[in-house]
């Protein structure tokens, strides 16, 4: 089911929504690493449910239990194992779904493909839930990037079409971007940030939800990193995007913007700065003819509305081949983009490191 990725390390993320466990097997890494489990776990936080009135109410501790390849924290062996426990699923709020499929949710492409046997409470296998073992593999390769001095960063960029400020992707404010990582919604403009809560307050007492974009920096990414045609960066960034529940478009640098620029503003004129080569503006996003070019790597990540929403919508039943109305029960996040920043920021940490173990 393609539950595994990565060339040299190799990360298998497995388990279900609502199952006892989830986890992940993170493959071929180097023993000798201290992980410091206090900044593991405060990664994890940022994306945990249940932690504010704009996400999920589901509670999970989401605290990592290694089974094995560590011994005091340090990593031991070429694998590590770990579990992260299921404890606050109501399946039961799944029961109708099982016949009712929901519009825009996995359950009847699932039905299609594998059938009414494979376990879709909480969205099963497709769940959101299984970002939280990625997290874990991603917090554990942003740890060690940042021993090589490679920093890595990410915030909201727009929520429901409200933009935080525009930057600099030449030089991204990695410290700011740090700085406000733990918000309740991590953007940098604190106007920006009231209207996106206003927004957030009006779709979920709506029992609606919206969309959003988070953006991804990563800073001393090394040069060379990538190849032409197939085996690309952004190829490899991609892959791994698109494996994350919700995700509808992935763009690199000025992305979209840059069909309304001409080549003249949009092309990254070079500079030596004391024999360094650099380019003034970074509408690139670090990557150019797939291969990192030492500028800082800069991609969006484009999330649709939750599916899941309160709201009364139109269905049919699988069984009687009739259309139905469906109302969901459950708890959903009105926006899961919000809950995204750590995910973009482990997608860049994994496939860094997958190139670093060459
Ligand atoms: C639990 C998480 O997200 C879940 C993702 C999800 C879905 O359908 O994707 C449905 C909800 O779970 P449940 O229906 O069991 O309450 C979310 O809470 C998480 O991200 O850790």
């Amino acid at each position: 089911m393609g539950q595994s990725f990565g060339k040299n390390l190799k990360v298998t993320i497995f388990g279900s929504s609502h199952q006892e466990y989830i986890g992940v097997v993170i493959d071929n890494v180097k023993p000798g690493f201290e992980i410091d489990m206090v900044k593991l776990d405060d990664f994890m936080q940022r994306r945990a449910p249940g932690k504010s009135r704009f996400t999920t109410k589901r509670k999970e501790s989401d605290k990592a239990i290694f089974i094995s390849g560590l011994r005091e924290n340090k990593i031991i062996s070429k694998t590590i194992t770990a579990l992260i426990k299921n404890n606050n699923f109501k399946s039961k709020d799944y029961n109708n779904l099982n016949d009712i499929p929901r519009p825009s949710h996995a359950d009847y492409t699932s039905f299609i493909k594998y059938g009414k046997d494979m376990d879709m409470n909480g969205g099963g296998p497709f769940s959101g839930r299984l970002t939280a073992p990625f997290c874990l593999a991603g917090g554990i390769a942003k740890q060690i990037l940042e021993e090589k001095n490679i920093k890595i960063a990410s915030r909201i960029k727009n929520i429901g079409g409200i933009y935080d400020k525009s930057l600099d992707l030449a030089n991204p404010p990695m410290d700011e971007l740090e700085k406000i990582s733990q918000k309740e919604i991590p953007v940098l403009d604190e106007k920006k940030e009231e209207e996106i809560r206003k927004l957030l307050e009006d779709v979920r007492s709506e029992g609606d939800s919206i969309g959003g974009i988070c953006q991804v920096f990563g800073e001393n990414i090394p040069q060379g990193l990538g190849d032409p045609l197939f085996d690309s960066f952004e190829a490899k960034i991609s892959y791994l995007s698109f494996g994350i529940p919700a995700l509808r478009a992935i763009s690199f640098g000025e992305g979209l913007n840059s069909i309304n620029m001409r080549g003249s503003a949009h092309n990254d004129q070079f500079e030596l700065e004391n024999g360094k080569v650099k380019t003034r503006t970074n509408n690139a996003g670090g990557i150019v003819g797939g291969i990192t070019n030492g500028m800082p790597v800069v991609f969006d990540l484009i999330f649709k509305p939750t599916p899941s929403i309160s709201l009364k919508q139109k269905s049919f039943s699988i069984r009687e081949k009739k259309e139905k109305d469906l109302l969901i029960k459950g708890r959903h996040d009105p926006c899961l983009a919000l809950r995204t920043p750590p995910i973009g920021e482990a997608i860049l940490a994994l496939t860094v490191l997958d190139y670093l173990y060459e």
